[in-house]
């Protein structure tokens, strides 16, 4: 897949490694996302003076903005383990069992995605999150008996993209539930900053916040132009990231001044030229553009509203005018495009 046009959760092994070699260790090596740092800071300080584990929770928000930092900071704060998984690793209850019968006093299970957990496994883990017990029921029929199992005191850490999919039962047992949003262009330099210096790379202060700009709010996407701008530096210069190499590099890969990638134009082009800028359904949107729907409200959309590019109405997404501006249309009077 070329890289301009992963976004987001559609991590390669690759940048599964780099992101885990950058990622912050410590609550304080955190950038950005200030008042859930400050939040979790306390219940870890609540935490380590009560010696009672960290109460349950959620983390949502697009993807790559920081969730899965989060979740294994806190165990690096709080000198404990930390088990990871996901949702859609977890078919059946003999699947969580493992997890729940390693877990040590006080440590960590993460679950990621965790919307996508099947019902009857989330059933399974009420107990285990309200009292620390599973209830197993062995052999079947007139023979079924159920047999109560205690678990040691655990924090459980989800991970989502979409809360709206966790049913209400699920979500109200997590005592906190932190929402990431995009981050500043300040932010993202910072984290640029940090982060060349740890892959021991020069950068001037003007190349940090070009690439800030062109990562669409995600820490996860700057990591990714940062290491594509790094290898460009090192092949056709001196291995210093100035501001001609980063502009020279990024616009060789195609990503765009405004911070936008391929998909985030083909979808205004999409709204604009097929449905003369909405309002239109996202199950429309993704049957023309041939992209699950998921991944357009999880991964495209965000942004886009974020940045005013489009609205949601009761009817549909609609294009702003500054959607139109940006990828070269113009609004008619009655609202509906013209080619420039
Ligand atoms: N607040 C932050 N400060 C510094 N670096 C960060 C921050 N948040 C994320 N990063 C960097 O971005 C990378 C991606 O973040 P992370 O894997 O935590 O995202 P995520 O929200 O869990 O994404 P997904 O939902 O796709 O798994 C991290 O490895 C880290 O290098």
């Amino acid at each position: 897949m070329p890289r301009e046009t992963i976004i987001s959760g559609t991590t390669e092994p690759d940048d599964r490694k780099r992101d885990a070699a950058l990622r912050p260790k410590l609550l304080r090596e955190v950038i950005g996302q200030k008042k859930v740092a400050q939040r979790l800071g306390i219940a870890v300080n609540a935490s380590r003076k009560t010696k009672e584990p960290l109460g349950h929770i959620l983390f949502d928000g697009p993807p790559g903005l920081g969730k899965t930092t989060f979740a294994t900071v806190l165990p690096n704060e709080l000198g404990t383990s930390i088990q990871m998984t996901s949702g859609p690793a977890l078919s059946k209850q003999a699947d969580l069992l493992p997890y729940l019968t390693n877990l040590e006093e006080g440590s960590i299970l993460f679950i990621d995605e965790i919307h996508r957990m099947p019902r009857v496994v989330e059933e399974f883990i009420y107990p285990a999150m309200e009292d620390f017990r599973i209830d197993l029921v062995l052999g079947d029929g007139v023979n079924a008996r159920t047999i109560s199992m205690n678990l040691k005191r655990f924090t459980l850490i989800g991970a989502t993209t979409r809360s709206g999919m966790l049913s209400s039962p699920m979500r109200d047992r997590f005592k906190m539930q932190e929402h990431l949003d995009f981050y500043t262009i300040n932010e993202l330099a910072e984290i640029v900053r940090v982060n060349a210096r740890k892959l021991d790379t020069k950068i001037s202060e003007e190349a940090a916040l070009e690439l800030a700009r062109r990562s669409r709010g995600t820490p996860r996407i700057a990591n990714s132009r940062l290491s594509w701008v790094r290898n460009f530096a090192i092949s056709e210069a001196d291995g210093s990231i100035s501001m001609e190499i980063a502009r020279r590099a990024l616009d060789m890969a195609e990503v765009d001044s405004e911070g936008l990638d391929k998909q985030d134009r083909r979808y205004l082009e999409t709204l604009i030229d097929v449905f003369g800028g909405g309002p239109t359904g996202v199950e429309a949107m993704a049957a023309t553009m041939n992209i699950p729907s998921d991944t357009l409200s999880d991964e495209v959309e965000p942004f886009l509203l974020r940045e005013q590019y489009i609205v949601r109405t009761p009817r549909g997404r609609l294009a702003t005018q500054k959607g139109f501006l940006v990828v070269g249309r113009k609004q008619s009077t009655d609202g509906s495009s013209l080619f420039e």
